[in-house]
């Protein structure tokens, strides 16, 4: 059996915040704003894999309003819901993620961000892509005030 699920995240870029994304800390001059460490990319990939399962949105599961996700670690979100993945007998088929970023460049750590993204999933790494692409300066992320992601992931239940 098969389940498919899209994720979309979108945060602003400040000064004073470290830039975390997939779990690798990039060097910039700013940093994505948030309640929690903000990484844009982890964020997206919880959210299709809650999408897959029919389980709501990482909003549900972990609100901006409670004090106990403050500055919290985004991978730690991430393999709660992996729990909740495989709870449901699910297992990793394949992940393909887009970072929509001006600046930095991404591409010298996508490959930091598919180990770490496959290593949260319990995957091997040739399953998870990650891109990345500019605006051609257009729009919220050409200017340079926010980062922005996409992810569609594809889930397997073997034997069911
Ligand atoms: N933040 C980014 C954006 C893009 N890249 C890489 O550059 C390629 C060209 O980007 P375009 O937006 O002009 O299509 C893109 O395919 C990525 O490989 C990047 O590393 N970091
Ligand atoms: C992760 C959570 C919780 O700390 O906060 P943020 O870092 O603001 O991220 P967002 O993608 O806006 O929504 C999910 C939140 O509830």
């Amino acid at each position: 059996m098969f389940r498919i699920g899209q994720g979309f995240d979108v945060h602003q870029l400040t000064e004073g915040r470290p830039l975390i994304i997939g779990g690798v800390t990039i060097p910039h001059d700013k940093g994505l704003l948030g309640h929690s460490d903000a990484d844009v990319l982890l964020h997206t990939v919880a959210d299709a894999c809650l999408g897959a399962i029919g389980e709501g949105d990482i909003g549900r599961h972990f609100p901006d309003t409670d004090e106990a996700f403050k500055d919290a670690d985004s991978a730690k979100l991430l393999e709660h819901v992996w729990k909740l993945v495989k709870e449901k007998g699910y297992e990793l088929g394949n992940i393909d993620c887009t970072i929509i970023a001006q600046k930095p460049k991404m591409a010298p750590y996508v490959g930091a961000m598919q180990e770490r993204i496959a290593a949260l999933l319990e995957a091997e790494k040739e399953q998870v892509n990650v891109k990345a692409t500019t605006t051609e300066k257009l729009g919220f992320p050409g200017r340079g005030e926010g980062i922005a992601s996409q992810a569609a992931v594809l889930l397997v239940k073997r034997n069911g």
